[in-house]
């Protein structure tokens, strides 16, 4: 049985309706009304890592809410562990685009969060210290978010994720904002604790490298209404390099043209 198992998803965000519905006035194209997602079918693997692509505004991030929970599906289903998900869970963690630490709390505050329940204080320490050095920031414990470097922040809310044990962890553009070597350094990090850890990980991003470099698979969405126009599975050897790997050249070129741009850059 597939980790998460999508069943004929279509989401359709209701507008406001401008005239009475008809007949030959379908529910998807009535009033302003948008269908997003356009009968998803997709199943992701336990401990596999999926980067899902696809143009600006197709419906990346509202699959994702859906898988976690943040959102229902209009039509169809969606499985995780074999069940129907009706809400948000403690074991599908979700990352946000942008940071989404809680400014009035520290890094160690932060990344304990979701450890509250621990009643043992020495486990509950050592569990926020272990994942603490895991990202790298230890002495930093003490900072606020505002103290901390984009980067910097990023890690310590991967660090929270982590430290509840999710089954299953989503992120939505965990890279957007950082600067060049922050987002190499980042990518390499996601990789490594993916590895490491081989929790069941779906990537959102616009970009192509980081999806061919990160995932075990890929997922390509066609622009709104979505459906799937490529899956593809990378087994390229890793560390993944473009010019040392011919294959993963070409086939980044192709998805570029995919997503119609008809020349890698
Ligand atoms: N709550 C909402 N109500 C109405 N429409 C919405 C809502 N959320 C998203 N949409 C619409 O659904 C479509 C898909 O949005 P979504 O954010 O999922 O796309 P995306 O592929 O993640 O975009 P991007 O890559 O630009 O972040 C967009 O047209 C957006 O306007």
């Amino acid at each position: 049985m597939s980790h998460i198992q999508i069943d004929n998803l279509t989401k359709i965000y209701v507008g406001r309706r401008t005239q009475p519905r008809t007949m030959h006035d379908p529910e998807e194209h009535s009033g302003d009304n948008v269908l997003v997602l356009n009968n998803i079918n997709l199943a992701f693997e336990e401990g596999e890592m999926v980067c899902i692509l696809g143009p600006s505004g197709c419906g990346k991030s509202t699959l994702l809410r859906i898988i976690a929970g943040f959102e229902a599906p209009t039509y169809g289903t969606v499985k995780v562990g074999g069940r129907k998900v009706r809400g948000p869970s403690d074991q599908s963690i979700f990352v946000f685009q942008h940071s989404g630490l809680y400014p009035w709390m520290t890094v160690y505050e932060n990344v304990g969060l979701g450890l509250r329940h621990i009643d043992d204080e020495e486990d509950k320490h050592s569990r926020i210290q272990e994942h603490v050095e895991m990202v790298e920031l230890e002495g930093f414990e003490h900072y606020y978010p505002h103290q901390l470097s984009g980067g910097m922040q990023r890690r310590a809310e991967l660090a929270r994720a982590i430290a509840v044990n999710p089954d299953l962890l989503i992120m939505d553009e965990p890279f957007s904002g950082l600067d060049f070597l922050t987002h190499m350094k980042m990518r390499e990090e996601v990789v490594n604790m993916h590895e490491f850890l081989r929790k069941t990980t779906l990537v959102v991003t616009h970009d192509i490298d980081d999806a061919l470099i990160m995932g075990d698979r890929i997922v390509v969405l066609s622009g709104r209404p979505s459906a799937i126009k490529l899956v593809h599975v990378l087994d390229f050897p890793r560390p993944r390099n473009f010019e040392k790997d011919p294959g993963l050249s070409r086939l980044r070129s192709e998805i570029f043209l995919m997503l119609g741009v008809p020349y890698a850059v």
